[in-house]
Order: C-alpha cells, then sequence, then structure tokens
C-alpha cells in the first residue's frame, strides 16, 4: 500500500519507564466515571442535541449512576449556555453530582464559562490547552514556554473568577493533544497549572491525560500514563483523570491500561460517542469489570432501554456488534456455538449454578435487560440440531427426544439454506409442525376403544381413501394395539423403537405432549402429537410417524393385495373357512372383514365362499364318480340338501342335472 512513508512515530515514551502496571491482571474497584456524553459527544454530531434532549439525556445519565457529567462547553453556542443556565435555575443538580464544563485558555471564553455555571451548587471547570509539538509550532506558533504559559494564565484566571463568582467550583486540566506532546513537558504544564490552583486533598484538582488523537499502541500510553501517576506534584490533592479517544480502536484498552498505571478517573461516552471515532465507550469499561466480578457502580441493567433513548437523542445508530450493547453480541448463529450454550444454560439450571460459565456468553444476556428467547440463539443455514432444539425448547416448552434432534435440526437449516433467510421461532415451530404434528396426508385414526384382553385390545376406525374401516387388534400396551391395527391394515412391518411425553404448558393449560419414532427398513420416522389426552396425543404421533412411511403412499395397492391374499386364503381353505378363521388369519376383525370383502369385491364372504365351493364341486361333478353327497361333503357342507338348494339356485339345475349335461 502507497503512502506509508509520510508517517512517523509521533509518540513520545516517557524519560523514564516503569511498568508495575504489567504486574495486575484485573481492575478491583471502579475509576470515578466522568461522563462526556453531553460536550465530547454533543460537539461531535452531525446534528447537536437540543435543550431539551440534552435535559432528558443528563436524566438518564443521573439514573445510570454517573456523578460527574460534563455537561457543555457554554461558551460554544446559546444553546449550551442555556442548558447550563437550566440545570442550575431548575434546580435539576442532584447533591451528589458534579457537573462540569470545558473552556478554552481564552480570557473572553472563560468569562462567559463563568457566567454559565454562576450560582452552580458544585461545578468542575475544565480548561484545556494544546501542549503538542504540532499544535505549538502550526496553531499557537508559540514555544514550550508560552504554551505553558497560556496555561498558567488561564489557571490563573479560573482562580480569580471562582473567587468573585457565586458557586462552588473545583478546577480541571488537560494538555490537550497529550499523544504528540513530550510526556516530560505535559508534567512541566500540569505541575506549572498545580502551582497555580495549589490543590489539597480536601479540594482536589482534577488533572486529565487525553487521547485526543490516539496515536500509539496501549502499553505506550500506560507507560505515560504511569509516569505522570509518579511525577505530578500534589498527587494525593489531584484526581489523574484519563480521556481516551479511539482512533486506533485502542481506547478500551487505553482506559484499562491507564487505570492499572494509576488513573483513577475516567471521562467517557455511552457507546463510545464522540470525536471522529468516539471517546472511550463506559458501558464497554464498566460491564468488562462486571464480568470479572467488580461492581462498576454504574446501572446498565436495561441496556435496551438506554439504547433507545441514546439513539433518539443523538440520531446515532448503536452497531450490531457494539460490545454489550449491539443487536448481534450474544447472538449465536453457527451450531457449535448453539450447542455449548444450549448445553452451559442446561447444566447452569440443573447445578443451580450462580455463577456465570456458560461458553460463548462473556456475560448473562440477562444481566443488562436482553433475553434468552430472542437474544441468544438464532436460527440460520449455520444452525446445527442444538440451537434449533433450543429453540423450540425455550419458545415452545418441545424436549425433542435425543434421538429426533438431528433430523429436526437439518429439516429447519434446509428451509434457512434455501431460503436464504433467518429463521424466526415461529417460523422453525411452523416447519417443525408441518412435518411432525400436523394431519397427515394418507390415513387418520378416529375413535379408538380398549378392552382388556389378551393384554390389551384395541378397535379403531382407521379413516383412509376417503372411507372409515372399523378394524382392531391385540397389544401389550395401549399404543402397542394401536400400531398392530395400523400394521395389519397396511400390511406393513415396523418397530416402534421410541415413545417419550412430557406435559407442554401454555398459559393456564397443560396438554400432553408425546414423541413417537418408528423403525422400518433401518430407517426412522418421526411423530408427534399434542392433544389434552395422553394416549389420543400418543396415537396422533404414531399416526404421524407412519405416515411418513413411503410405502404408506401404496397403501391402495397393498389393500387390493390383501383382497387377493385373503382370496387365495379362501380357495386353499374354502371347505372350512369361516369369519373367525380369517379375522385370526389376516388380526383384523371379523365386521371389518366382511365388509372389507363386500366392499372390495362386491361379494358377501359367504357369497365368496361359496363361490369357491360349487366351482370345486363342478370340477368333480364333471371329471369324477364321486356321489353327490360326498362332493358336497368334500367341498364343506354336511348338508346335502342345503348343497343342492344352493347349486340349484346358482346354476338353476341341481348338481345331477349338470352331471348329466356334462357327459352328453
Ligand atoms: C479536543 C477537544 O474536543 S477540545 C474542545 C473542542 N470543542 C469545541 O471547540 C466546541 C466549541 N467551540 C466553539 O464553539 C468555538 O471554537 C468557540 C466559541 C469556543 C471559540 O470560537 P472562535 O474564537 O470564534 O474560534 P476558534 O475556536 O476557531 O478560535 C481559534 C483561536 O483560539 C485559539 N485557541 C484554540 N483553543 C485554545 C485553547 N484551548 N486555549 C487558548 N486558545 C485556544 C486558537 O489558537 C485560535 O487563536 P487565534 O485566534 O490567535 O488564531
Ligand atoms: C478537551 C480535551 C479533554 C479533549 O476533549 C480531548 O483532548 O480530546
Amino acid at each position: 500500500m502507497k503512502g506509508y512513508e509520510k508517517y512517523q512515530r509521533a509518540y513520545f515514551m516517557p524519560p523514564e519507564c516503569t511498568y508495575d502496571w504489567v504486574k495486575k491482571d484485573y481492575i478491583d474497584k471502579p475509576p470515578i466515571w466522568c461522563s462526556v456524553d453531553l460536550r465530547d459527544g454533543n460537539q461531535a454530531l452531525i446534528e447537536p442535541m437540543s435543550l431539551e434532549e440534552k435535559l432528558q439525556f443528563f436524566e438518564m445519565l443521573v439514573k445510570i449512576g454517573f456523578k460527574e457529567i460534563e455537561v457543555g462547553f457554554p461558551a460554544a453556542s446559546e444553546t449550551e449556555y442555556n442548558f447550563m443556565r437550566a440545570l442550575i435555575d431548575r434546580n435539576m443538580i442532584p447533591d451528589d453530582v458534579t457537573v462540569q464544563v470545558l473552556t478554552q485558555a481564552r480570557e473572553h471564553i472563560i468569562k462567559k464559562t463563568f457566567e454559565a455555571v454562576k450560582g452552580a451548587p458544585h461545578a468542575v471547570i475544565h480548561l484545556y490547552n494544546s501542549t503538542s509539538v504540532a499544535q505549538r509550532e502550526q496553531v499557537f506558533k508559540k514555544s514550550k514556554e508560552e504554551v505553558k504559559q497560556i496555561a498558567i494564565d488561564g489557571a490563573k484566571l479560573l482562580n480569580k473568577l471562582a473567587s468573585e463568582t457565586e458557586g462552588n467550583f473545583s478546577f480541571e486540566y488537560s494538555p490537550e493533544s497529550f499523544p504528540g506532546t513530550e510526556v516530560d513537558y505535559a508534567v512541566e504544564v500540569c505541575n506549572a497549572v498545580l502551582d497555580v490552583w495549589q490543590p489539597k486533598a480536601s479540594n482536589k484538582a482534577i488533572i486529565n491525560i487525553p487521547t485526543t488523537v490516539e496515536n500509539a499502541m496501549p502499553h505506550v500510553f500506560a507507560t505515560q500514563v504511569e509516569y505522570i501517576h509518579k511525577h505530578l506534584k500534589y498527587r494525593d490533592a489531584v484526581t489523574l483523570s484519563l480521556h481516551p479517544h479511539n482512533d486506533r480502536g485502542c481506547g478500551v484498552c487505553d482506559a484499562e491500561l491507564g487505570i492499572l498505571a494509576g488513573a483513577d478517573r475516567i471521562e467517557g461516552t455511552l457507546f463510545g460517542n464522540g470525536e471522529r471515532t468516539g471517546n472511550v465507550d463506559i458501558i464497554t469499561l464498566a460491564m468488562n469489570m462486571f464480568s470479572h466480578g467488580v461492581d462498576p457502580k454504574l446501572n446498565f441493567s436495561n441496556l435496551p432501554a438506554i439504547r433507545e433513548k441514546y439513539e433518539s437523542f443523538t440520531r446515532m445508530h448503536v452497531y450490531e456488534r457494539q460490545p454489550y450493547a449491539g443487536d448481534l453480541v450474544f447472538t449465536a448463529f453457527s451450531g457449535s456455538h448453539q450447542d455449548a450454550i444450549a448445553k452451559g444454560m442446561a447444566w447452569r439450571e440443573e447445578k443451580k449454578l450462580n455463577e456465570w460459565s456458560v461458553p460463548y456468553l462473556p456475560v448473562d444476556p440477562m444481566d443488562v435487560g436482553r433475553t434468552y428467547d430472542s437474544d441468544v440463539i438464532r436460527i440460520n443455514s449455520q444452525s446445527g440440531k442444538g440451537g434449533v432444539n433450543y429453540i423450540l425448547k425455550q419458545n415452545f416448552g418441545i424436549s425433542l427426544p435425543e434421538k429426533m434432534r438431528e433430523e429436526v435440526g437439518y429439516l429447519v437449516k434446509h428451509v434457512s439454506d434455501e431460503e436464504h433467510k433467518e429463521l424466526s421461532p415461529q417460523w422453525v415451530y411452523e416447519i417443525f409442525e408441518d412435518k411432525y404434528v400436523k394431519r397427515q396426508p394418507y390415513f387418520q385414526i378416529e375413535e379408538c376403544h380398549f378392552k382388556q384382553v389378551d393384554g390389551i385390545m384395541a378397535e379403531a376406525t382407521i379413516v383412509h381413501g376417503g372411507q372409515n374401516h372399523l378394524v382392531s387388534a391385540n397389544g401389550n400396551g395401549r399404543l402397542d394395539a394401536v400400531s398392530n391395527i395400523i400394521k395389519q391394515y397396511f400390511g406393513i412391518s415396523y418397530e416402534l423403537s421410541v415413545y417419550e411425553e412430557h406435559a407442554l404448558s401454555h398459559g393456564s393449560s397443560s396438554k400432553a405432549m408425546s414423541y413417537v419414532g418408528i423403525t422400518c427398513y433401518g430407517q426412522m420416522y418421526w411423530g408427534v402429537g399434542i392433544d389434552d389426552d395422553i394416549i389420543r396425543s400418543s396415537i396422533s404421533a404414531l399416526v404421524v410417524a407412519v405416515n411418513q412411511v413411503p410405502s404408506i403412499k401404496s397403501s391402495v395397492e397393498i389393500q387390493d393385495k390383501r383382497l387377493m391374499e385373503m382370496k387365495n386364503y379362501i380357495q386353499t381353505n374354502y371347505q372350512t373357512v369361516t369369519l373367525e378363521d380369517m379375522a385370526k388369519q389376516f388380526h383384523l376383525s371379523e365386521p371389518y372383514i366382511s365388509k372389507y370383502i363386500k366392499e372390495k369385491s362386491g361379494q358377501t364372504f359367504v357369497e365368496l365362499v361359496q363361490g369357491v365351493r360349487m366351482k370345486k364341486a363342478r370340477t368333480l361333478l364333471k371329471n369324477g364318480n364321486m356321489t353327490v353327497e360326498n362332493i358336497a361333503y368334500s367341498v364343506g357342507y354336511q348338508n346335502v340338501e342345503h348343497f343342492n338348494r344352493l347349486f340349484k339356485k346358482k346354476y338353476e339345475m341341481t348338481p345331477v342335472q349338470y352331471r348329466n349335461s356334462c357327459s352328453k
């Protein structure tokens, strides 16, 4: 990339470097927080906030817990001035909150500033001038001594006006553009200002080190801060403050390492609003401490509400990946993350843990006002069974059997992949419901009764092909008996492999949720039933599962095949066959068999059997010398008269007449 040659490292290492800060691994207490949202944040907005918006923002900051708030640059504009006046005149500053105002080290600006703060219960007057090499040379065209003198003169004027103005004031000084300033020179200017102010431990001055434009790595800044911390005069009477910006994206690191290096106070903004890339984000800093088990003394427990107000006042947008606050920062789309989160949450619930250790979630989303339902696991084509299962459980109380999860996971992610869309929890449920719960195309079971016969006997109406069929079968339990009915009716074979059930609470009502997995030719098919009644819900689940078996589609052919099988059975056993035999042979009820045969063949069972017997009798009459009596007996009639009558009715001649006609 062209152009890099024109840059140089414009920061300064201190004359002596110490690295005590590096030995500490966390921040054990919060710094003094100062919000500069209404000043640095506001001055960087395309459209600065109105007076009313600033008032509301101020109230929000107080509610969050800020005790120090830089409210503006009163000399900058009427709005800024009026805002300061409004806070004082309307008595809006709580006793435990200190407001702060910024001023350049210029006489008329300082005077205007004091006019604005007249009568303040307690205000910090924040004085600044640039001390960097670049600004000394290019902007002020002044020597080090002359630039120091600007600060000294400003400091003196603050002393004078503070003593003349009604109110209670303390002072802050910032060597602006510190990153381009020699560190020992910055300390020299700060100490000169402190010499003017003569701070006391009971009335501390604030020395504020800004990374006006961040230009070095965070460890460089930490080393600079440690030097300042060790070389400031009146250290016990000075609050060492930092004001990090984010030009290199290291504002948070600068603040954290700076605190380790000796800083007592942090100036920053919500969501990192501020000049260019912004000021340090106080929410991130506070929540980083929180996530280490340290109370930051700021309340971000309803971050979505804070964010909503912030966006409306500033007309800025909080980035989706903004730490702790962005839309997506607690969201896992990818399968393995979702799986680990779901397991972590379950583990936490099961062990009743207070400590937070859920994988992939740095803090409990609930602690910042987010929800597990819609924030944590969201489904797209990167998701897996763990996530889909979590969504169904979290949102709909559905606890899928372990073995069913993978199939459901793939089903759902496939839809997302095809649609190229994220799936809402409702959409996920509908995909699940369509496949496993809804009425299925091939058959239903309506009306099912049970009797205690040989285990359990079920009698059910199968609705199939637009007709109702009454069928019965035995089993070692109710579901097994119904399953046998289905097997016999469709002539299919499968194994009832999984049955699980649980209560499903929906508002005040509770339903039974059943899951049935059947194995047919090595393949699992699943169905789910939801019903007030546990038996009905399990039967529904079974019906859905069997409806998924591909061979059910050809159930009509199976039915036709069955008629042939029945006819063959009758052909073979025509002499003795009864409906009772048939029922046993085909595992169907007698009424069902007679109805089935009539529907399928147009003949009754008796007509069918008689047809076969008569046909056999005719063959015997035609081909042999057996007596009619023996023939009647051999085809299944005990009574020859009865045989004669039936024969005559069917062929309009007696068996003897038939034999005679054949021999002619
Ligand atoms: C890093 C920061 O965020 S610092 C804060 C920056 N914020 C703002 O500037 C917002 C508010 N500022 C303003 O509204 C205006 O700048 C005002 C009203 C304060 C001053 O307005 P003006 O005097 O008209 O213009 P401007 O700010 O350009 O003045 C520049 C002059 O002030 C001098 N100056 C700038 N900053 C300082 C300072 N901190 N101390 C002393 N002199 C300063 C400049 O050297 C320049 O001097 P020159 O007139 O001799 O050339
Ligand atoms: C006035 C100072 C503190 C400032 O805003 C900066 O240097 O960024």
